[in-house]
C-alpha cells in the first residue's frame, strides 16, 4: 500500500513536476479519514528520508455533524417538529405539554418548544399549543444549514450560526492535512530500496558507490526495555521492615558478615563445645584466621561465666578456649548483631560515658521507673531493635536450605519484661504480618531461657509450621554486658525467605534466588537455629 502511494507520487511528479494539492491525488482510499491522510503522510515521509521528494504542510478545517446533528438534518430540527404536531389555531383541539411530549418525545418537545416560541412559529391557547395561524409553512433553517454542512463540510451563511451550531453539540470541527510536494535532489522515479548497512560484499564488489543507503532516523524510539522489579525477597523485607518501625523499633546496623566466635557464640553463652559450632554448621575463615580480641574485661567476665559460672549460674564448667574464642566465621544469626546492640546500650551501665551515642536507638527514652517508683539512674535504657540481614550456615543444599538465608530479628530490653510481653509482641507482630493463628512449644536455647518455637497455621498445607523461634535472653549472657539484674531482654527471629515462599507459592528456596529446579515442600526449610 504504501509502496503503490510512493510510486503514484513519484509518477505524478514526473508528469507535472510539482503536485499542488494531495487531496488531487488518485489515492486507493479517496476518504479524508485521518488513516488515508497519515498514509499520504507515511509515503512522504519514506521519500523525504531518501531525499527524493520534499513537502510543504498545509492544514483544513472542515465541519462535520455529530450523531444528533445527523439525525435533525435526516428528520428536521426539534422546533419543526414540534411545528409540525401542532394544529393550526381555530383548527382543532390544542396539544397540552404532556400531550406534545407524547407526540414528538421527550427531547424535542422540551429543546423544541423554547425554539418555536422564539421563532414565533407557535402560541399559547388556553392550556394547550397551537400553530399560529400567520404562519403556515416554515423553513427549518437549522435542518437545511446541517445538510449543508453534511454535504460541503462548511457553512456558506458564516460563522455565528456554525458556532451557534457547535454549542448545540451539532457539529464539530475537523482538522485534515494536505500538502503541495515538490522533487527532491535524488528525485528518481524507481524506488529502490535503500541499503540499511554497509557490507564487505559491497566494498569488495565497489557497488556502495553507487547504492542508497538508509537515512539514521535519530527521531525514532528505540525498543522499549523491559522495567526492574523488586525481588519478592525484597518486598517481603519492605513490609517486615514497615511492620518494625510501626511498632516504634529501631534498625541496627548489621552490615558485617564476618564475625568472631566470640561474638556470634561466646557472648551469647552458647557453649564452647556446642554442635552448631562445628564446622560441618558453620564456615570459619582461614585467612585472616583470627578476630581482634574484645575488650579486656569484659572478655574475661564471659570467659569465667562459662568456665566457672557467675550471677546465680554454675557455669558449664568446662575449659574455656582462647584459640575457639577468637575464630572468624560468617555469621550464623543477626542474634551476633543483636549481642553487638545490647553490649553497646549496656554501657552507661557499666559507667563508660556514651553520651549521645544510644540516642540512635534508643530514641532517647528516659530511665525506667517500675510502677512510677523512683530509682537512682543506673544508666539503662529501654530500647527495641531490629535487622533483617543475611546470615550463613554450612548445610546441605535443598529444595528447602541453602547455604545463606535472611534472618528476621526483634529484641527487646526493658525491665519488668516477662513472658507474657513477649508472646504479647509476637502476636501482635505476627498478626500485622497476616499470620492470625499462632501457637508456642517450649524449645531450647543455649541463650534463652525459657524460649519458644512460633508455629503458625498454614491454611494451604493445612497444618501447623515453624514460623519462628524466640526467648528471653540469659542472666550468664546480658550480666556480664554490664546490665543490671532487673533488666529482661527479649528476642525472636525467623526467616525471610520462608513468608516470601509462602506468600508467593515457591516451592523450592532455589527457584526464589534464581535457580530453576522444580517443585518440592517448604515444610523443613529452617526458620531459625538451634
Ligand atoms: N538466633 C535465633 C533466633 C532468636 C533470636 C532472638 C532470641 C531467640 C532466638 C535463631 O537463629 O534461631
Amino acid at each position: 500500500m504504501s509502496e503503490q502511494l510512493q510510486q503514484l507520487i513519484l509518477d505524478t511528479l514526473d508528469k507535472h513536476s510539482k503536485i499542488e494539492d494531495t487531496r488531487s491525488l488518485d489515492v486507493p482510499d479517496k476518504s479524508d479519514s485521518l488513516e488515508a491522510q497519515l498514509a499520504v503522510l507515511g509515503a512522504l515521509n519514506s521519500l523525504l528520508s531518501r531525499d527524493m521528494v520534499k513537502y510543504d504542510s498545509h492544514e483544513t478545517f472542515s465541519y462535520v455533524l455529530t450523531p444528533e446533528g445527523a439525525q435533525i438534518a435526516k428528520e428536521g430540527s426539534h422546533e419543526a417538529r414540534v411545528w409540525a404536531a401542532l394544529p393550526a389555531k381555530g383548527q382543532g383541539i390544542p396539544v397540552t405539554p404532556v400531550q406534545l411530549k407524547k407526540l414528538v418525545g421527550d427531547e424535542s418537545a422540551q429543546v423544541g418548544q423554547g425554539n418555536a416560541f422564539k421563532r414565533k412559529w407557535i402560541a399559547k391557547e388556553g392550556d394547550g399549543l397551537v400553530k399560529i395561524s400567520q404562519v403556515d409553512s416554515i423553513t427549518d433553517t437549522t435542518q437545511l444549514d446541517l445538510q449543508q454542512i453534511q454535504s460541503t463540510g462548511d457553512l456558506k451563511s458564516g460563522d455565528k450560526v456554525l458556532a451557534d451550531l457547535r454549542k448545540r453539540k451539532l457539529v464539530i470541527q475537523k482538522k485534515g492535512q494536505w500538502f503541495t510536494v515538490h522533487k527532491g535532489p535524488s528525485f528518481s522515479t524507481s524506488i529502490a530500496k535503500p541499503e540499511t548497512d554497509l557490507t564487505a560484499d559491497m566494498l569488495v564488489s565497489g557497488t556502495w558507490k553507487t547504492a542508497t543507503f538508509k537515512k539514521y532516523n535519530f527521531e525514532a524510539e528505540g525498543i522499549p526495555t523491559a522495567g526492574g522489579a523488586l525481588h519478592p525477597l525484597l518486598k517481603v523485607r519492605e513490609e517486615l521492615r514497615d511492620i518494625f518501625l510501626e511498632m516504634g523499633f529501631a534498625e541496627m546496623p548489621t552490615s558485617s558478615f564476618v564475625e568472631s566466635a566470640f561474638w556470634c557464640f561466646d557472648a551469647l553463652f552458647v557453649p564452647q563445645q556446642h554442635p552448631a559450632r562445628d564446622l560441618q554448621d558453620t564456615f570459619y575463615i582461614s585467612d585472616p584466621p583470627k578476630s581482634l580480641p574484645p575488650e579486656p574485661s569484659y572478655y574475661k567476665r564471659v570467659s569465667t561465666v562459662h568456665e566457672h559460672g557467675g550471677y546465680g549460674s554454675t557455669g558449664y564448667r568446662a575449659p574455656w578456649s582462647h584459640e575457639e574464642s577468637s575464630k572468624l566465621l560468617l555469621r550464623t544469626h543477626t542474634t551476633a548483631s543483636s549481642t553487638h546492640m545490647l553490649y553497646k546500650l549496656a554501657a552507661k551501665c557499666r559507667g563508660e560515658d556514651v553520651e549521645g551515642d544510644e540516642k540512635e536507638f534508643t530514641h532517647g527514652a528516659k530511665p525506667t521507673t517500675k510502677h512510677g517508683e523512683k530509682k537512682d539512674d543506673d544508666g539503662f535504657r529501654p530500647a527495641k531493635l531490629f535487622s533483617i540481614d543475611r546470615v550463613f550456615r554450612n548445610e546441605t543444599m535443598d529444595a528447602t536450605h541453602l547455604a545463606e538465608f535472611h534472618q528476621v530479628e526483634g529484641v527487646v530490653a526493658d525491665k519488668g519484661l516477662t513472658l507474657a510481653d513477649l508472646i504479647g509482641f509476637m502476636r501482635v507482630f505476627f498478626s500485622k504480618m497476616g499470620i492470625e493463628q499462632v501457637r508456642f512449644k517450649p524449645a531450647y536455647n543455649p541463650y534463652t531461657e525459657p524460649s519458644l518455637e512460633i508455629f503458625a497455621f498454614h491454611p494451604m498445607l493445612n497444618k501447623w509450621v515453624e514460623v519462628g523461634n524466640s526467648g528471653m535472653f540469659r542472666p550468664e549472657m546480658l550480666e556480664p554486658m554490664g546490665f543490671p539484674k532487673d533488666v529482661r531482654v527479649h528476642g525472636w527471629g525467623l526467616s525471610l525467605e520462608r513468608p516470601t515462599m509462602i506468600r508467593y507459592g515457591i516451592n523450592n528456596i532455589r527457584t526464589l534466588l534464581g535457580h530453576k529446579v522444580s517443585i518440592e515442600s517448604v515444610e523443613n526449610s529452617p526458620a531459625v537455629m538451634f
